[in-house]
């Protein structure tokens, strides 16, 4: 039976990895897939992953149905047997409903990829909607860790190096470790992944450092 699958689990999990080992997988055992994402951090129309893979990609926009987008390509005589999707929670919930047809009505089976929850912790809509319409969700088996040690499972945004509550859903960034080894200029927006706990808290690893290395001034001046 064909299956839409929810691949999900925090920032930084391999996420984008498996949706291209799926997609070379299914490959080399003679399927046809179709890749798609939206809003990648390497730029439009491709997956990339922190392992260096990348593939290109059809972009999600606003206006893509993924019902006509696929019988168009039956029709006109391409094979498709699977599709891939990446950063699906930036997809429409109408366009997730399209991606369950295309399961049940045209028998392919959908592989997506994303993220739960925003940086205030509420389900993006198109998550929510997997979450709904699903035949499994997935959750990947590298977890990240918070600084504490523990697994963590939400996604912090840090803004002029602390921890932000307010702002728009949609904010594309990496995480503030994977950007400081990248090296280069530190962009406006990052992200930090933490427990639960230390998400409430808004204790990032930078605040939890301040916290036990106080600042030791005034210094005494020197003679
Ligand atoms: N140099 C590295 N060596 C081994 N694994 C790495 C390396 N860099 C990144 N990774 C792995 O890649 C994962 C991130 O993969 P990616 O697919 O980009 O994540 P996601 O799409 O979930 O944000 C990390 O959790 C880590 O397991
Ligand atoms: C929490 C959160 C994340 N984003 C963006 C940041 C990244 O560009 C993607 C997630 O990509 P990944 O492959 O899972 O690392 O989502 C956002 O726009 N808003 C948020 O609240």
């Amino acid at each position: 039976m064909p299956e839409l699958i929810f691949f999900t689990g925090p920032m930084d999990c391999g996420k984008s990895t498996l949706a291209l080992q799926m997609d070379h997988t299914h490959t080399l055992g003679g399927r046809r897939g179709a890749l798609f994402t939206s809003h990648d951090r390497a730029g439009a129309a491709t997956i990339s992953s922190r392992l260096g893979l990348e593939q290109p990609a059809t972009e999600v926009t606003g206006d893509l149905d993924f019902w006509t987008w696929v019988v168009g390509r039956l029709t006109s005589g391409h094979r498709v047997d699977y599709l891939v999707c990446d950063e699906a929670q930036f997809y429409s919930p109408a366009q997730v409903d399209q991606l369950a047809r295309v399961v049940d009505d045209l028998q392919l089976d959908v592989f997506a990829f994303g993220i739960l929850s925003d940086f205030q912790t509420r389900l993006f809509p198109g998550s929510a909607r997997l979450v709904e319409l699903c035949d499994r969700m997935e959750t990947l088996q590298v977890r990240p860790l918070c600084w504490c040690g523990e697994e963590a499972t939400h996604n912090a945004r840090i803004s002029g190096g602390r921890m932000v509550t307010e702002g728009s859903q949609v904010a594309v960034g990496d995480t503030r470790v994977e950007q400081e080894a990248a090296g280069g200029p530190a962009p406006e927006v990052t992200y930090e992944v933490l427990c639960r706990r230390h998400h409430r808290r808004r204790m990032t690893a930078a605040t939890a450092l301040a916290a036990r290395h106080p600042d030791p001034l005034p210094f005494e001046e020197e003679r």
